[in-house]
């Protein structure tokens, strides 16, 4: 089954007189439990259709299904909650608030669900993230006393933390070291292995795009592999 369905998608910027076509026709499936790397040079429309996949950004023609679900003209509102309930995303600069406890960084995601029990639940889970992702001695120590490899660990957690189905990473590795790149593509590969999450990345390292299922390449907006 799909979780992830573009077809035909064209994104345009427009400013003043100058047209940008960033993304031209592209048509791609992302089956649930995927585990997919985006590649492409620099300024290829990678991170413009990721932000398509994430709801960030708006297509400016095609269709995007989402668990069978027309994304395309959905309100502001809706797009927000869908980001919240449905996607995790782990960043290159991991985009963490810095003087936030680890603690307090992953459970951010919690303030944007209404029911109460269901963040309870969900609250519960930490204990069980923390050990899996191997930050619980760090629960309560400022994000910015961390290493970078301990930071995208609390980035990932905070992905998980609303259980979502899809994570989505753009440079999950961009700023770390050889070693500390392997130890978080591998926490992600047991991630969608142990846990059927689909996950998409972008990546510009070949060796951090063998370890997922396919490998979507992207040239001047264009699928040229899929
Ligand atoms: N908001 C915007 N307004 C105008 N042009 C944009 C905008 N966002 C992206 N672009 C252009 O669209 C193209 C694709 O950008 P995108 O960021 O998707 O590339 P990328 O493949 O992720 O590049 P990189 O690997 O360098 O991050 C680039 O030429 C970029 O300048």
């Amino acid at each position: 089954m799909s979780v992830i369905e573009l077809q035909k998608i064209n994104k345009v910027f427009s400013q003043k007189q100058n047209r940008f076509h960033a993304l031209c026709d592209v048509s791609l499936s992302i089956a649930k439990g995927e585990m997919v790397a985006i590649m492409g040079t620099s300024g290829s429309g990678k991170t413009t259709l990721l932000n398509i996949i994430g709801c960030v950004d708006k297509p400016s023609e095609g269709r995007y299904l989402l668990k069978k679900q027309a994304i395309e003209k959905q309100s502001p509102k809706f797009l927000a909650q869908v980001r919240n309930q449905e996607l995790g995303f782990v960043m290159q600069d991991f985009a963490l608030i810095e003087y936030y406890s680890v603690k307090k960084n992953i459970l951010l995601p919690l303030h944007y669900v209404k029911s109460h029990k269901l963040r309870k639940n969900r609250e519960a889970k930490l204990p069980e993230l923390l050990e899996k992702l191997r930050i619980g001695q760090k629960i309560n120590e400022p994000v910015m006393n961390l290493s970078g490899g301990q930071k995208q660990r609390v980035a990932i957690a905070r992905a998980l933390i609303n259980n979502p189905e899809i994570i989505l990473a753009d440079e999950p590795t961009g700023a770390l070291d050889q070693k500390t790149s392997t130890e978080i593509i591998e926490l992600l590969q047991v991630i969608n292995r142990e846990e059927g999450k689909t996950i998409i990345l972008v990546t510009h390292d070949p060796d951090i795009a063998a370890y997922c299922d396919r490998i979507i390449r992207i040239e001047d907006g264009r699928i040229v592999i899929t």
